[in-house]
């Protein structure tokens, strides 16, 4: 699903800078012999900077996976990749983010330094409508002394809803967020963003969204989410 909203999106992108690419399920296979490109990092796996608490919580949905190469939906939950550019999805994507805004770096995945910043993996579960993100805060997103800058904290709610609704919904973008902030994050701490999908309203997606300590027993923060589909020409002003 993913694959096929990017591929759409990239297809517009490649013909307005002459790839042409031609489509075929779910895929990009472009007509001109695009240079290989390294693999890209995928940033969802796990580091040395990752916490007992990171580690448990990732091999907890881990072991509910799907198995590689078995057929979509016969596990519970899904581990979402996660590179440093969206294009990176797709074949292609890596020379693509090369030529559209080279200095360009999703806002996530932009401090370099293993545990400085946003540590996350999300997990998607079809059956139940729910994403969920493991993500651990590090120094570099202190607002108070020694907590979580609250901006940093609607960056998780916006990474982990904004995909659910991508999956949900294909390509989109956030109209609402309001947030609740209940108790403080220590930076350093592991925390649960869970994305649940209220209801779907014709472009509309509705979605709540809780953060909590890495064992849910304390709540952090109690959001709401609009997500809005929009078309390729609405990203690139086609
Ligand atoms: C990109 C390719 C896909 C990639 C997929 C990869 C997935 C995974 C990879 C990586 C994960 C990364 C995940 C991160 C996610 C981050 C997401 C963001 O941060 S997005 C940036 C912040 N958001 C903005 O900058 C929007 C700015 N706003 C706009 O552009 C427009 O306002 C927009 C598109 C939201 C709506 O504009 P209109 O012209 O299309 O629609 P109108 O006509 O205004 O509204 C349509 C309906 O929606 C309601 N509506 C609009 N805004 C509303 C609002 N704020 N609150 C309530 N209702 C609203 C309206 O009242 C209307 O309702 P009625 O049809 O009449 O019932």
């Amino acid at each position: 699903m993913l694959r096929y909203c990017v591929g759409s999106v990239l297809a517009h992108i490649s013909k307005r800078f002459g790839i042409h690419p031609r489509l075929k399920k779910n895929t990009i296979r472009p007509m001109v012999t695009l240079p290989s490109c390294a693999q890209p990092r995928d940033h969802s796996l796990p580091n040395p900077s990752w916490s007992k608490e990171m580690m448990e919580n990732y091999d907890h949905f881990n072991s509910q996976c799907e198995v590689e190469g078995a057929k979509e939906g016969s596990g519970l939950w899904t581990r979402l990749p996660s590179y440093s550019r969206s294009f990176k999805f797709v074949p292609g994507g890596g020379l693509l983010s090369k030529i559209i805004q080279s200095e360009a770096r999703l806002f996530t995945r932009n401090i370099k330094d293993q545990g400085a910043g946003f540590e996350y993996v999300l997990f998607i579960n079809k059956t139940k409508d729910q994403c969920v993100g493991i993500f651990q805060a590090g120094p570099q997103l202190e607002g108070p002394p020694g907590k979580v800058h609250g901006g940093a904290t609607a960056t998780m709610i916006d990474t982990v809803t904004g995909t659910h609704s991508s999956y949900i919904c294909g390509p989109c973008m956030t109209a609402n967020l309001n947030i609740n902030y209940r108790s403080p994050i220590s930076l350093g701490s592991t925390v649960m963003v869970e994305s649940t999908l209220d209801q779907r309203e014709g472009r509309k997606t509705f979605l709540s969204c809780r953060v909590t300590s890495w064992d849910g027993s304390k709540i952090h923060v109690e959001s709401k989410a609009l997500f809005l589909s929009i078309s390729a020409r609405q990203i690139f002003g086609m």
